[in-house]
């Protein structure tokens, strides 16, 4: 054992790029992504490589030489990082061997993500959600090591490692957290569902926000909302959905939901977390997609969110209709940006709105630049559905009054001693519903909604 104190706030970031490995992203922009995650943890990074390999060893991951280098770059410096991020998924046994080999705690990139989610979790579901996630992986490297030494030592146990009593005990102990966490999650989840229900009975519209990580969300949903969401250069700063109702130019009030951001290779335990996040995009009625058209991975950023949202269960067809906003265009010189905003014109024309084959708008959440147009686009959307219709209601009758307030938007409202005349935005099914609930409110004027789409 070393006597050189080392340092738990300053990391080294392995990034093993495997030859041959087919992927649309550089080493080196993989490498920046590694980065930013130990920076999201507040790691400071001491040094940053990316390290060739054309095969993993089995004992290691990395190849001897570059276990070695690794190790001397470790020796060299004063105080000595405590920490190496090494940005792939190890098995139990290569991390521990790796843990030795450094005399340095190793994360690899299942464990950064998980620490990253556990950091910024909000509330008592997403809390719930990392620590079953956490644990998941806590178990599943119990049984892979278990077994793994059990083929390769006769169940001997490895060189001062739990024995095959003690990783008994420890799973059973783990899968009893595990069952009474899972428990608590079926709480909270039915108290979000009844919530949703009730966000359902006055149907505003929702536009879900979502995006790769880092690609402007939360700077969009404060612009657009004026509410204090934290808004820092940190990978996930939203890992909870957070809500906010905007009115629109139109007078429609949507509601705005921010999501956590998509990253690629997302660990499997985190998968499911993840969709219990993300529960809401399904739900909702327009999609935005913010990316960041300045990012050198942009292509390969997007094709991870659309992989993300086809596996939630969103269509390419017949799902909710899906803008593209190209944030961060104050970074794109004037040759980039005219490219662009020619590509987002001719999106507007073909107006299809798909998954694939989104309308695009131009936009800096920062300058914001191009945000009213988008907006005007959402209120397009939200409203297409949608009647203006002017509803006479006996001024005795307040519950009726109080109920088309709850269900629809209320553009203006006219009193006479006996009838309030109120006129509101409002969709076919819930107008029926109440004209039915109270029968001595009629219809006097009805226009239909200019459609965007033919
Ligand atoms: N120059 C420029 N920077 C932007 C713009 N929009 C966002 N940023 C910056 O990009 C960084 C990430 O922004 P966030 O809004 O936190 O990104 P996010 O998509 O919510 O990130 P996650 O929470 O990780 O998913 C911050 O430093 C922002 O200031 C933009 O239009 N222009």
């Amino acid at each position: 054992m070393s006597t050189v104190q080392s340092d738990l706030t300053k990391a080294l970031v392995i990034h093993p790029a495997l030859a041959g490995a087919a992927d649309l992203r550089s080493e080196q922009a993989r490498l920046e992504e590694a980065v930013g995650l130990a920076g999201a943890i507040d790691l400071e990074v001491a040094h940053a490589a990316v390290a060739p390999l054309h095969r993993p060893r089995p004992a290691t991951y990395l190849g001897e030489g570059k276990v070695a280098e690794i190790a001397a770059i470790l020796n060299a410096r004063d105080p000595r990082p405590g920490l190496v991020v090494v940005d792939c998924a190890l098995s139990p046994v290569q991390h521990r061997n790796l843990e030795r080999a450094w005399n340095a705690k190793v994360l690899d990139r299942t464990a950064l993500i998980l620490e990253i989610f556990g950091a910024r979790a909000q509330t008592a579901e997403g809390r719930l959600q990392v620590e079953l996630a956490h644990l998941t992986y806590q178990r599943s490297r119990l049984v892979r090591s278990w077994t793994h030494l059990e083929r390769q030592r006769g169940g001997r146990g490895f060189l001062g490692g739990p024995g095959e009593r003690q990783i008994e005990a420890d799973r059973r102990a783990l899968a009893d957290r595990i069952d009474r966490i899972k428990e608590k999650l079926d709480q909270v989840r039915r108290t979000r569902s009844l919530q949703r229900a009730k966000r359902k009975k006055a149907p505003h519209p929702v536009v879900a926000l979502v995006g790769y990580t880092n690609a402007g969300k939360s700077t969009l949903f404060n612009r657009l909302t004026r509410a204090q969401v934290l808004a820092k250069d940190l990978l996930f700063a939203t890992l909870d959905p957070t809500m906010r109702a905007i009115t629109l130019v139109s007078g429609e009030r949507v509601v705005l939901s921010d999501t956590v951001g998509f990253i690629s290779d997302l660990p499997t335990q985190l998968v499911a977390a993840f969709r219990a996040t993300l529960e809401e995009v399904l739900e909702a009625d327009v999609i935005v997609h913010v990316r960041d058209a300045s990012h050198i991975d942009a292509e390969a950023q997007r094709q991870d969110v659309l992989a993300v949202l086809r596996e939630l269960g969103v269509r390419d067809e017949g799902g909710p209709p899906v803008i593209e906003a190209l944030n961060k265009i104050d970074l794109l010189d004037a040759e980039e940006k005219q490219t662009l905003r020619a590509a987002c014109r001719l999106s507007r024309e073909r107006a299809i709105f798909a998954i694939d084959e989104p309308v695009r708008v131009a936009i800096s959440a920062v300058t914001g630049e191009g945000v009213d147009e988008l907006l005007s686009l959402i209120d397009d959307l939200a409203t297409e559905h949608r009647e203006t219709v002017t509803v006479a209601v006996p001024a005795t009758d307040g519950a009726a009054r109080a109920r088309l307030y709850e269900i629809s938007t209320v553009l203006s409202e006219e009193r006479t001693d006996e009838t309030a005349l109120i006129t509101v935005r409002i969709a076919e099914k819930p107008r029926g519903q109440f004209l039915k609930s109270f029968p001595h409110a009629r219809l006097v004027a009805s226009a239909v909604e200019q459609r965007y789409r033919a």
